[in-house]
């Protein structure tokens, strides 16, 4: 049978190796820097690990306010989702997530961005 999307990320551990050099990277960028530089990062991590798991198919998860609670504390423009979007697909890349993989999960997150762009 074919690799789930949850198998081709790696499964759990693979996901947590992943989100472990996503947010490396987003305190590297310096787009992404002054948004993630005083938060809990271990905790949005692990928060991200649950969510992308069930996203991708796996057995978890999230459990936490929804998108809209959890970001409306801060100003985030389009342009500040694609950049983070960008930053992931670095972290996908270097990790050698199979292109087709990258997409879909991409397909599924994107939506997302009406709960989470709030500023025009
Ligand atoms: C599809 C895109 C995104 C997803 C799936 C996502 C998901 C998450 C999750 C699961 C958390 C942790 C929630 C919790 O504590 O329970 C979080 C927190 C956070 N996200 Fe996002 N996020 C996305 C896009 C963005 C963007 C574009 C920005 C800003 C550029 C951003 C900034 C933040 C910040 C600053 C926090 C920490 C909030 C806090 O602890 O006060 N996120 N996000």
């Amino acid at each position: 049978a074919d690799a789930t999307l949850y198998q081709q990320f790696g499964e759990r551990a693979g996901l947590v190796a992943l989100m472990d050099d996503f947010m490396q990277r987003l305190l590297a960028d310096p787009r992404m820097n002054p948004f993630f530089k005083d938060v809990d990062q271990a905790h949005v991590k692990a928060q991200l690990v649950d969510q992308i798991c069930e996203v991708a198919g796996g057995p978890c998860r999230l459990d936490g306010p929804d998108m809209k609670s959890v970001h409306n504390g801060v100003d985030i423009t389009r342009a500040d989702f694609n950049a983070l979007v960008e930053v992931l697909q670095q972290a996908m890349d270097a990790r050698g997530i199979p292109f087709s993989a990258q997409n879909q999960l991409l397909g599924k997150l994107a939506p997302m961005h009406r709960d989470i762009v709030n500023v025009p």
